[in-house]
């Protein structure tokens, strides 16, 4: 049979079949996912093959394959630190939660998350939230960004999830997809998902102080159905992304609009730092490409960490 994982505890898998059925599932045999060190050899929201056998009286149902991933998060493991925990398999989207205030949410983070999930292969939406307490001032700020990110190529969206607005727009981008949510605490991933599906109550919560987050709590990702024929993915605990170990070179193929102008460039490896004949470097100061881009940019390639926290919104 072919499912689904929704669930594991590390020894056990709860498999939804093609059919509609759970099932708690065993593994047989060893899942190598070639590349990488893995703590765990499946993960929620991977595709598997299981078979129901006949042991003794019993009868057990066993995994025995899994569907090649589309894509996959991963954590670095707490104890053995050279093997990866893979957090989640196949996810279609994610929709990162962007507020301006209560929290902040620094454009350091956001381009910092959205390189992760170009690495990672996986399309991100931007929802800007708590829309109903901007200011006339926040206002042109919010969309400032929101026009940014837009001719960048990722989808924005500007909602209440308090109050319920534009949620609808969210709901519809979900049906028939895999999704999960993302973005600082407190910026209303909860309330989101409450009023996309209310009632649903996800664990995000309870894991909410960040001083738990170094702590070897086990906590492990589950998938849910929603009513709409959407899924969601709930990594309790799970702050972020985790980090994608990237070369250099790479770096600037995760920004969309300097991989776009980088065959302009005189150098084919231009880091687009201090090389001359740079064409990231000249659309800069043409306005066409953002400074808080172009910085973050930088912040990434020289290793500065988030602790760098200037932001547009005080600079201009
Ligand atoms: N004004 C306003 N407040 C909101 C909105 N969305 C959420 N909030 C409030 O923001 C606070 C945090 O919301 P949560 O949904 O708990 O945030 P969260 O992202 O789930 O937070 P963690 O569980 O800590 O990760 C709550 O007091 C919400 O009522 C909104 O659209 N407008
Ligand atoms: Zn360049």
């Amino acid at each position: 049979m072919k499912g689904t994982v929704y669930k594991s505890t590390g020894s056990w898998y709860t498999v939804k079949s093609e059919e509609g059925s759970f099932y708690e599932c065993r593994i047989k045999g060893k899942f190598r996912i070639k590349g990488i060190k893995s703590t765990n050899p499946v993960s929620v929201g991977d595709k598997v093959i299981f078979e129901l056998e006949e042991i003794g009286d019993e009868t057990v149902a066993v995994i025995s394959g899994i569907v090649e991933r589309k894509n996959y998060i991963i954590r670095k493991s707490v104890n053995l630190s050279k093997q990866t925990h893979i957090i989640a398999a196949n996810l279609d989207q994610v929709f990162l939660l962007v507020t301006l205030n209560n929290p902040p949410t620094f454009t350091s983070f956001i381009d910092r998350f959205l390189v992760t999930a170009e690495a990672y292969e996986i399309p991100v939406v931007l929802l800007f939230n708590k829309m109903d307490v901007y200011d006339p001032e926040e206002m042109v700020e919010v969309n400032y960004l929101v026009q940014l990110y837009q001719e960048i190529g990722y989808t924005c969206i500007e909602i209440a999830a308090k109050e319920g607005d534009n949620v609808h727009l969210v709901k519809e981008m979900m049906i028939d997809k895999t999704s999960m949510f993302a973005g600082h605490s407190g910026v209303g991933k909860s309330t989101l998902v409450n009023a996309l599906e209310p009632g649903l109550k996800l664990k995000t919560a309870q894991i909410s102080d960040q001083h738990l987050q170094g702590q070897h709590t086990t906590t492990f990702a589950e998938m849910y159905d929603l009513s709409f024929d959407a899924r969601i993915i709930d990594t309790p605990g799970i702050k972020g992304f985790g980090i994608v170990d990237m070369e250099k070179e790479e770096i600037g193929d995760y920004f969309p609009e300097f991989f776009r102008l980088k065959p302009n460039c005189k150098f084919n490896n231009c880091l687009h730092l201090d090389e001359p004949k740079c064409a990231i470097k000249d659309a800069l100061e043409n306005n066409e490409i953002s400074w808080s881009r172009y910085r973050s940019y930088v912040q990434m390639i020289t290793g500065e960490e988030e602790n760098y926290r200037i932001d547009i919104y005080k600079e201009r």
